[in-house]
């Protein structure tokens, strides 16, 4: 049923090294997720580093997190979804992604990640990005969209935080940056790892 998208992101994964798909997953999902990460109470301060210690620096990063589990609620439906897309780049790119961890974000008024690459320092775990938004009625204005940089620097993308957008990227290559929030953003960044599961 998702071989379609499946297969579109790992062309563009092999051909660009990034994708951003609109009208992603689906409409009903997305709108589903975004009901429960609203209902969802503990959310807490992301960090920035996990080495030494979980280090959290709030000029860097603002948004709160919330770590999902695979708990037989709507959740346990996206992350199959993501389960799903391990398989196919591992059985058609010949990886060995092992695991797959996400998180919803939330990002309030003013805040922001200024511009990083997504594996934490001393390790080199993290190999594929995925960031899926549930921001329905997002209008020019709202702020919160995603910058995407090449390995130079160079600017790419700018990609509006849309409900059932979904962008997948190589985690190594591509800086980027969430612009400050005007409106409240709502979003799941998760990451395919290589090792096991901690
Ligand atoms: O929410 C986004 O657009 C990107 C978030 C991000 O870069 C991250 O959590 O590492
Ligand atoms: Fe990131």
């Amino acid at each position: 049923m998702n071989q379609a998208i499946y297969s579109k992101i790992t062309d563009a994964l092999v051909d660009d090294g990034y994708i951003v798909i609109e009208n992603a997953i689906s409409k009903n999902l997305s709108h589903l997720l975004l009901q429960d990460a609203k209902i969802e109470s503990n959310f807490r301060r992301a960090g920035i580093s996990n080495f030494p210690a979980l280090h959290i620096d709030t000029n860097r990063r603002r948004d709160k997190i919330h770590w999902l589990d695979d708990d037989g609620s709507v959740r346990s439906e996206f992350l199959a979804f993501a389960d799903g897309l391990k398989e196919y780049l591992n059985k058609t790119l010949f990886l060995v992604l092992t695991y797959y961890e996400s998180h919803y974000a939330i990002y309030n008024t003013g805040d922001f990640y200024e511009t990083h690459v997504d594996a934490f320092k001393n390790s080199v775990n993290r190999v594929v990005t995925t960031v899926y938004y549930l921001n329905e009625g997002w209008r020019e204005g709202d702020g919160g969209e995603l910058v995407i940089y090449d390995e130079h620097n160079n600017f790419l993308k700018k990609v509006p935080p849309k409900a059932n957008t979904l962008v997948v990227f190589l985690s190594e290559k591509f800086p980027h940056e969430v612009l400050p929030a005007i409106k409240k953003r709502y979003s799941i960044a998760g990451w395919f790892r290589v090792d096991k599961v901690a």
